[in-house]
């Protein structure tokens, strides 16, 4: 670690103690609840829950007594709760180091060249998941489609809560879909049907060749694609010098030059009646009724996030 007011803990000092120093080191790097990740760092390293090490400052236990608790060596423990802070003091993400990220009832591996799922994402799964319900007969092999799949956050999900349904998911990147892959195995393997019912393709979604077999057929489409404008790029460290750029800009000022171009495949893709869901900037939701107008889907609406901002294109297919 670069900052000099940081020591390494040693197995003699008190927990307490260490997770406040590691704490004031992260918040002198920029990163906003020091205090809060050092704690998941050091429950992370030694292979426990975030209450035992909350449970040993308040105790205020040592280092060794702690780590006595638990299965690790203290020296390797400790070795990697120095690395691992030595990371996220220069910003990589959290859930990189890590390895994991939540999402909805998962917990999806993570690592350089993928993106990793964000929260507001998983609305996008609830908003297809009501009208799935509502609008598809239960069992009849409903056809579901994400693009843009990355970790495959949106289609596992969907795969695994909504059964018999049948996911397609589309990535095109070759460092993403390796996470894709060695998710949707971990993810799939131990439920009966489901990996059968799971297809991932590498391919470029905008692209009228990819899933051309499904064209007419779907019945909901969601996707979280890249669509930051490259005249606004994000400033935290964690998102523009760590996620994958293809996964970030859509491609124009604005933003949209990739949406639009997913929106018009989406609107092949559907079959009629059929829903799209997706996930965009918050300068982008009338710009995005209007192209869904234009393309002829009917009822476009924008659905906020949980801060009340726009986040969401939801239309249907024109002509049932
Ligand atoms: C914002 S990330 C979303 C990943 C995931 N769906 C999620 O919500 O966490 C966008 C993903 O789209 C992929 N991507 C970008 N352009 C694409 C294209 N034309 N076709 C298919 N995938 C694309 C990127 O590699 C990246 O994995």
């Amino acid at each position: 670690m670069t900052d000099d007011r940081f020591d390494a803990p040693s197995d003699a000092s008190d927990v307490r103690l260490a997770v406040i120093a590691a704490g004031a080191a992260l918040e002198h790097a920029g990163v906003e609840h020091g205090e809060y990740e050092a704690v998941l760092l050091l429950a992370w390293a030694a292979g426990c829950e975030p209450g035992d090490v909350r449970r040993a400052m308040l105790m205020g236990e040592t280092m060794d007594v702690f780590l006595s608790h638990f299965a690790g060596m203290p020296r390797s423990v400790l070795a990697r709760f120095d690395d691992a802070l030595r990371r996220r003091c220069a910003r990589e993400p959290l859930q990189y180091i890590v390895g994991t990220a939540p999402f909805r009832y998962l917990s999806l591996d993570v690592g350089p060249g993928v993106f990793v799922p964000r929260p507001e994402t998983e609305m996008a799964v609830d908003l297809a998941l009501d009208w799935l319900r509502s609008a598809c007969i239960p069992g009849a092999g409903t056809r579901i489609v994400d693009l843009c799949a990355g970790t495959g956050a949106i289609g596992l999900s969907l795969v695994t809560e909504l059964p018999a349904s049948q996911v397609w998911a589309v990535e095109k990147d070759d460092d993403a879909i390796v996470w894709t892959r060695r998710n949707a195995s971990r993810v799939l393997d131990g439920i009966a049907g489901a990996a059968d019912r799971y297809h991932l393709v590498q391919a470029d979604a905008t692209d009228a060749a990819t899933l051309a077999q499904l064209d007419g057929t779907v019945d909901a489409v969601v996707t979280n694609p890249p669509y930051i404008p490259l005249a606004t790029p994000p400033e935290q460290p964690e998102v523009i010098d760590w996620d994958p750029h293809v996964a970030l800009f859509g491609g124009s000022d604005d933003g949209l030059h990739i949406p639009v171009l997913l929106l018009r495949r989406i609107r092949t893709l559907l079959r009629p009646g059929g829903l799209v869901v997706m996930e965009h900037d918050i300068t982008q939701g009338a710009a995005l009724r209007e192209a869904a107008l234009r393309m002829g889907f009917v009822r476009p609406r924008t659905e906020p996030d949980l801060t009340g901002r726009d986040r969401f294109l939801v239309a249907c297919r024109d002509g049932e």
